[in-house]
């Protein structure tokens, strides 16, 4: 029955009872038809998108997933929950041990968190629960996302393989016997036994006899885009490499490789910008702690044992690298410590009544620092300009908003608010106000870095370039293609680095004979060295050293999951029989759940534990299915939009976790107090949660005890 009908059938019944109905009456009874008349489309074109999904040639499970309607919650970004037991209090912690070891609730601290964890990181952990519930093919299911949008969740290497990088697919043309598009992966194939199988036990590496396709089809192409999947990120990254497609992210690509990574000096310069970046690191740390234990012991007259969140200090030491690598502007982040210590000054005075001295203070402090640190640890510290004055006020509130804008970007994507069209997002959506007011300092920052680029910066290359010069830009002038590139190099070269390091070091404070064992390493490797400072050449004389960025890489991948649009149906074989086939419908999404292939059970022995030696040690290599089979360990994804600063980050991450743990033992409180009160527990209860963001830091900080080892 048509709307016209149902007004049809009201105005005769009107007309019988002499007008008595009145005429809102009409109203209602019409906006109420309406509205049943839309759930009816709606509910018809849901179902006709799960019927596609789960029967067919597709044959998922699938769940129809309503999106919330949620705003951005700040308490995400709150800390007074995790803050209940003083972890500077000795005494506090210890009766928290002693508690938790009679009623065996050692995980509360850190783990107690309500229903803001189903935002995010739940759905993240339980992502290979739910798939095993499931019992798809290759652990595969579907969702229908609000009225028709169809997501297919993957946490298997051989679909993808296929989606992102075109391997694997099965020619449909091909009728009987089925032939695969293969292509070469970092000069090795994947066995056809193993693709059929699904199985990675197969799937080794093999000489390559199977049927290569003859004619060039789209299926050799990877027959996924980032786009539209990704278009929630474009208030924040514009149409940088991260979000451009197609032409302009070719020539953007070519662009930031050519400038930034393929630079003729690039591995000198890395190396000496991570060593400083360690400086900045352990000078901060080594501050802090000072100005901790000071503070402590102006306030109560006794020591503490002064926990730190290294988290910011890691953030501030990345962003030092990253803006120094691309704009040559020689700058560090570090806080100012004369202001540090004045501010204790002034307190510790206010307390006795006598007057401040602020710069006898501020001196003392600074020579402490320094004289605590070895000649390698000393940061050189110029004379600042005009222009460090600048960027460096701007920081503080770029790396908040960058921590906050993660999480509604997030938070968006998972709203009613990613299903309407832009425009209503923008006009109607409260989310959208904030992310405006959190994307402001975050353009302020990279405005003020484009205009410091030196010349001949990567920076100042790309500005020169057809790619990012933008169409009517006067030389002068940043275009807004430079400024979105600028935006993403920081975010992207910032963001993960130091979520990767939090996270290793909080694997290592809950393993403290692991990290030993990393340290007596990195010392006799240094010992070799006169300044102590990390090179490349040493990075390659450190095999543990990698074992444990790979493994904690492996358990907190920062990017814990990326999307795909397909852009055409692609077909895979069927895992359990291997001759029937599955085909992922295009313009169907597939989330690429990072995290979960790399904890998959069918893949990686003892997939929870942090067990860096699984990368040495040739027996435990063998257990480990995922080690041999392309596309089961993916931190950086693979395929044509795999990351693109992986050769940077590989250098990173090497020598600032080397100078940190040479200096310094990560202790974590709770781990301390637990082993000293005798408790028996498991080291994974301890474990962080992590912050529901499209890339993930440990949730509310990671407070740590850094020991200096000298
Ligand atoms: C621990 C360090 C890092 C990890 C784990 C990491 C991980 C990733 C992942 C998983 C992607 C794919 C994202 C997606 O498809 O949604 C990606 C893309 C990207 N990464 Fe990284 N990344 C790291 C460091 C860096 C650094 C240091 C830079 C740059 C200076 C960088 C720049 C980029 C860019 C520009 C892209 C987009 C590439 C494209 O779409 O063509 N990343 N990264």
């Amino acid at each position: 029955m048509s709307v016209c009908d149902a007004a049809l059938i009201l105005e005769v019944s009107d007309h019988k009872l002499g007008g008595l109905i009145p005429s809102w009456f009409h109203l209602v009874t019409s906006i109420i038809f309406v509205l049943a008349l839309l759930y009816a489309i709606i509910l018809h074109m849901t179902s006709k998108a799960r019927r596609e999904l789960q029967f067919g040639d597709c044959n998922l499970p699938t769940v129809v997933w309503r999106p919330r309607f949620v705003n951005y919650d700040t308490r995400e970004c709150s800390t007074e929950e995790d803050n209940e037991i003083d972890l500077n209090d000795e005494m506090a912690l210890m009766a928290w041990a002693e508690g938790s070891q009679r009623e065996d609730n050692h995980s509360s601290l850190g783990k107690k968190r309500d229903g803001r964890k189903a935002m995010g990181s739940s759905s993240i952990t339980n992502i290979l629960p739910r798939m095993e519930r499931l019992d798809g093919p290759y652990g595969m299911y579907a969702t229908v996302y609000g009225v028709r949008t169809k997501v297919v969740h993957v946490a298997h290497p051989v679909p993808t393989r296929a989606i992102l990088t075109g391997a694997g697919t099965i020619d449909v043309a091909d009728v009987g016997e089925c032939s695969y598009s293969r292509q070469r992966h970092s000069g090795r194939r994947t066995s056809l036994r193993g693709i059929i199988s699904g199985s990675a036990k197969d799937a080794q590496v093999d000489g390559g006899t199977q049927p290569r396709r003859r004619s060039s089809a789209a299926r050799f192409l990877t027959g996924s885009t980032k786009s539209p999947a990704y278009d929630h990120f474009k208030n924040f990254s514009g149409d940088g490499v991260f979000t451009a497609d197609g032409a302009d992210w070719k020539a953007k690509r070519a662009s930031v490789l050519h400038c930034l990574i393929r630079n003729s000096n690039i591995e000198e310069t890395l190396e000496a910008q991570a060593n400083r970046s360690a400086d900045c690191f352990e000078r901060e740390v080594k501050a802090a702690t000072l100005l901790g234990q000071n503070l402590e012991k102006a306030k109560s007259g006794r020591p503490s044992l002064r926990v730190i969140d290294v988290v910011p200090m890691l953030q501030r030491s990345t962003v030092g690298l990253i803006y120094r690598l691309i704009t040559h502007h020689e700058i560090d982040f570090s806080p100012n410590l004369c202001e540090s210590m004045t501010r204790l000054d002034t307190y510790a005075s206010s307390r006795r009544g006598d007057p401040p001295s602020p710069r006898s203070s501020a001196t003392s402090l600074e020579r402490l620092v320094n004289s605590e640190t070895s000649e390698s640890g000393r940061c050189c510290q110029v004379s600042p300009t005009e222009n460090d004055l600048d960027v460096k006020s701007l920081l503080p509130t770029y790396l908040d908003s960058v921590t906050k804008i993660r999480m509604i970007i997030l938070a968006q994507s998972r709203s009613f608010w990613y299903l309407v069209p832009r425009w209503m997002y923008r006009l109607l959506s409260p989310m959208y106000r904030e992310e405006e007011k959190t994307m402001k300092p975050i353009r302020n920052f990279a405005l003020q870095t484009c205009k410091n680029a030196k010349e001949g910066s990567p920076l100042d290359l790309m500005r020169k370039r057809a790619s990012h010069s933008g169409s009517n830009a006067k030389p002068d002038l940043v275009s807004k293609d430079l400024l979105d590139e600028a935006i993403t190099l920081l975010f992207a070269g910032q963001d993960t680095s130091a979520a990767t390091l939090s996270w290793t070091l909080h694997l290592l404070s809950l393993h403290p004979e692991k990290q030993q064992k990393l340290a007596d390493e990195i010392k006799a490797a240094l010992d070799l060295s006169d300044t102590r400072r990390v090179s490349k050449n040493i990075i390659s004389q450190m095999p543990y050293l990698d074992a444990v960025i790979k493994e904690s890489m492996r358990l907190y991948p920062v990017a814990p999951f990326i999307v795909r649009k397909l852009t055409s149906d692609i077909t895979i074989p069927n895992d359990s029989s291997g001759k029937e086939r599955i085909t992922l419908p295009a313009a169907t999404f597939a989330c690429i759940w990072i995290y979960a292939i790399q904890r998959n059970p069918r893949l990686w022995h003892q997939p929870e534990d942090f067990l860096p030696e699984r990368w040495i040690d040739s027996s435990l290599r063998r257990m480990d299915l995922g080690q041999s089979e392309y596309g089961s360990y993916i931190p950086f994804a693979i395929g044509p939009r795999n990351c693109l600063g992986q050769p940077l980050a590989h250098v990173v991450l090497r020598v600032l976790l080397a100078r940190i743990v040479d200096k310094f033992r990560a202790i974590d409180p709770r781990y301390e107090a637990l082993t000293r009160s005798g408790a028996c527990f498991d080291s994974k209860s301890l474990r962080m949660d992590m912050q529901a963001g499209f890339t993930v830091l440990p949730s509310n900080g990671l407070r740590l005890r850094m020991e200096s080892r000298l």
